[in-house]
């Protein structure tokens, strides 16, 4: 019988005191189930997260930060274990939350046409749960709308504070930029990590301002269905002018009190932005007031399909046959190389859908690495070894798989010249490792496609 692995265990496993019901979801570094307390005799349902990693140190992080923050629109942190099992009966961290019944923004807002005030009144929210995360000295860092989701009667919940941290936590990534997701990186995150990109020891210290910052973007992102542009390109490298934001109202009618807010997060400056306090205060008030045009309803435009990046994968299967693990990180640093010399624009994703690209890296090992098919598709925590998912990876390639790819559990992988335990970002099966290959379009790495 196959190994079970946190990915894949059972309805009725028990951990601890929480029995699992079923599995709702994934991301780079844990699977969510629904649970329950045992031996109660009307259960609540709650939320255990389970990481995929063993000893993952993300997990600990979260939990302290969770901890920390006391907000109606975050979930509560209730408990933490770990659970030892996998191939090499590993320990893996988890945490139990407050179950959350609600939809990702983005989504539950394509299925509730949206009035400026509507939009107000989830910003409004959202920022009131920053500003507690704030006012415990720490960051969420991944604001954005998969990480938000929306309750039948409108109540916004901020999750996932993965990536999170507090002030005077150690650091856990020696990359540039901490955890995050491209498109929500600040102006400030981008060029220090255009400037630092290959320092050894530059890591960027993010501040409320950051957090507030992505908060614009997922404002922008609700009512456009884009994101606004980064700010700095590698063909504006010399000028380091920020890049005019569109006003959304180029594409949606939407209350002026509104555009002015979202463009206020999305100041330049940082201190142009405002407190998330200031911002909750301010969308508040509006969202309470007679205000012009805050009741007709934005119709977010259709999806622009994406135009770059589809199958750079192509490149590395064309020496057919195995991968040598020494050609990857060279094949990879080649394509890091070629793609530096893109405007950064080129290379955005063009996620105009309901989901946004995954925490790239998502918690730790920063994600300034574009993936081969412009999302980052694998998490690279430190000494790991993983079994090979039941399921494709999010954002894995489905085959049928072109040669030398090989299809197995559902999605494409190289085989590499190694055999188990495999190291980073690989995956063992059958004694033999392999790297997945990143899907040909965008994909959606939050969410099992
Ligand atoms: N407390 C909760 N209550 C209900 N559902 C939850 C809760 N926490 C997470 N989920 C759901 O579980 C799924 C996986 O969440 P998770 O935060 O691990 O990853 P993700 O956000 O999908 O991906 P990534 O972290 O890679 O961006 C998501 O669908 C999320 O909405």
């Amino acid at each position: 019988m196959d190994e079970l692995s946190p990915l894949t265990l059972p309805s009725g496993t028990v951990l601890g005191t929480w029995q699992l019901e079923d599995r709702v979801g994934y991301g780079a570094y844990g699977a969510v189930y629904r649970a329950h307390r045992m031996g109660q005799i009307s259960p609540q349902p709650v939320a255990l997260k389970l990481a995929l990693y063993s000893n993952d140190p993300r997990f600990e992080r979260e939990a302290e930060l969770l901890a920390r923050v006391h907000h109606p629109n975050v979930p509560r942190l209730l408990a933490q274990g770990s659970w030892r099992g996998g191939r090499w009966n590993a320990s893996y961290p988890y945490l139990v939350m407050d179950w959350v019944e609600g939809r990702r923004l983005y989504r539950w807002a394509q299925q509730h046409p949206l009035t400026s005030r509507q939009m107000l009144r989830i910003l409004a929210q959202v920022a009131r749960a920053l500003e507690a995360t704030h006012a415990a000295r720490g960051l969420h860092r991944d604001v954005k709308g998969d990480n938000i989701l929306v309750g039948p009667h409108g109540q916004a919940f901020l999750m996932d504070f993965g990536c999170g941290t507090w002030a005077g936590a150690s650091l856990l990534t020696r990359e540039v930029l901490a955890p995050g997701t491209r498109p929500y990186r600040s102006p400030q995150a981008l060029r220090f990590h255009e400037k630092h990109v290959r320092s050894a020891n530059a890591h960027y210290g993010a501040t409320p301002a950051d957090d507030v910052y992505a908060l614009g973007v997922t404002a922008y992102h609700l009512c456009t269905g884009t994101y606004p542009p980064p700010t700095l390109t590698r063909d504006d490298e010399r000028d380091t002018l920020a890049v005019r934001v569109p006003p959304p109202s180029q594409r949606v009618p939407l209350a002026p009190v509104l555009e002015s807010l979202i463009l206020r997060m999305l100041s330049d400056n940082p201190q142009d932005r405002g407190s998330a306090a200031e911002l909750a205060m301010a969308m508040e008030q509006a969202a309470t007031s007679p205000g012009d045009g805050l009741d007709i309803p934005m119709n977010p435009p259709s999806p622009v399909a994406p135009t770059v990046g589809a199958n750079s994968s192509v490149s590395l299967s064309r020496h057919g046959g195995l991968i040598p693990l020494p050609v990857l990180p060279v094949a990879v640093g080649l394509l890091v190389l070629c793609s530096q010399h893109l405007n950064v624009r080129a290379r955005w994703p063009h996620t105009s859908d309901s989901q946004d690209g995954g925490t790239g890296g998502v918690a730790d090992a920063a994600v300034e690495t574009p993936s081969l098919s412009g999302e980052p598709l694998e998490p690279k925590p430190h000494g790991l070894s993983l079994d090979m998912p039941k399921e494709p990876l999010p954002g894995q390639r489905r085959p049928p798989c072109p040669r030398p790819q090989i299809g197995l559990q559902g999605g494409c992988w190289f085989e590499l010249r190694a055999t188990p335990p495999c190291g980073e970002g690989a995956y063992a099966w059958k004694d033999a490792c392999y790297s997945p290959v990143p899907a040909p379009q965008r994909p959606s790495t939050s969410d099992k496609p």
